[in-house]
């Protein structure tokens, strides 16, 4: 057996002859083209993914045309050489879906060393816009470092925390030139946007701003510098089945300040090129070393 190959905990795939990935559409006699994947980044859009795929077929490979990629109406990925970029909507019950198609492929396609980013947006706990955010890992609604799903109908719960060596490679990714700060901490992780993230502009509201203001506070006090929805199911997923894994957001919006992102959208769109730009130069060093 190789080292370092992608082996996943499950029994049974051995013995499934009609093993097969329902969302990603990707079928059986392609499976072995991904067997050089060294890099998975997932993020919530296709539309993203599409601008890292982009970038790195710039650098990579002189700006050809993007050859393998597909969208689907759930799930966009595109592949650049070693690295696939694939997007994976809002939410964990989204994301874990995706996730675990993309690890049945590396395991199927006999893939070695794998590593998985989240390249994502995030509100910002005391954090200004534009600053990127590399997790040091997640906590959940209850305030603990696991990824809460469900196996059978009982609580399944992973561990969350990001792989220490990755994100200090991605922190140390930041170039003198870089109009941004990178900076890392705490990630909270919700299964909602409004009320999950203590939001008082939702379609329903049951606590006060000065309740509001002590969540916030309370957050803070745990160290938590982000808020975002999919981090947890990244980290705890990745862990379970032995892959490296961490999480790389921008914030789009200081909570401490507003509930909405203040910026214009021309503002937004840099925003949003900041982790690409840290997680590409990340990666081309890495391929280059
Ligand atoms: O990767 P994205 O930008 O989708 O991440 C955050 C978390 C949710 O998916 C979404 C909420 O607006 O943005
Ligand atoms: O505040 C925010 C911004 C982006 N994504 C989130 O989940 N929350």
């Amino acid at each position: 057996m190789c080292a370092g190959r992608v082996q996943l905990p499950n029994p049974h795939l051995d013995d499934e002859d009609g093993d097969y990935l329902m969302h990603l559409e990707i079928p059986r006699e392609k499976w072995h083209l991904f067997n050089d994947i060294k890099f998975v980044c997932v993020g919530g859009t296709v539309g993203r993914m599409e601008e890292l795929a982009k970038q790195l077929n710039e650098s990579l490979r002189g700006g050809t045309d993007l050859e393998d990629s597909f969208v689907n109406q759930r799930y966009g990925w595109f592949k650049v050489g070693p690295v696939l970029c694939v997007s994976h909507g809002i939410g964990t019950p989204s994301l874990s879906v995706m996730l675990h198609e993309v690890f049945k492929l590396l395991y199927r396609a006999e893939c070695t060393d794998v590593r998985l980013i989240r390249i994502g947006t995030c509100g910002g706990v005391g954090v200004r816009h534009g600053t990127v955010v590399v997790s040091t890992g997640a906590i959940t609604p209850g305030f603990e470092p696991v990824y809460v799903t469900s196996s059978l109908g009982e609580p399944l719960r992973l561990p969350t925390d990001a792989d220490t060596d990755l994100r200090e490679e991605l922190v140390n990714s930041k170039s003198a030139d870089d109009y941004f700060d990178v900076i890392s901490g705490k990630t909270f992780c919700t299964e909602d946007f409004y009320q999950g993230q203590g939001r008082i502009d939702g379609s329903f509201c049951d606590y006060s701003k000065e309740d509001q203001r002590r969540f916030l506070q309370k957050l803070q006090e745990l160290g938590v510098v982000n808020i975002e929805m999919e981090s947890a199911g990244v980290l705890g997923m990745a862990g379970k089945v032995g892959i490296r894994a961490a999480v790389v957001c921008v914030v789009i919006v200081n909570r401490l300040e507003a509930e909405l992102p203040t910026a214009t959208p021309d503002e937004m769109r840099e925003f949003e090129d900041y982790p690409i730009k840290l997680v590409k130069r990340y990666i081309i060093n890495k391929l280059s070393n």
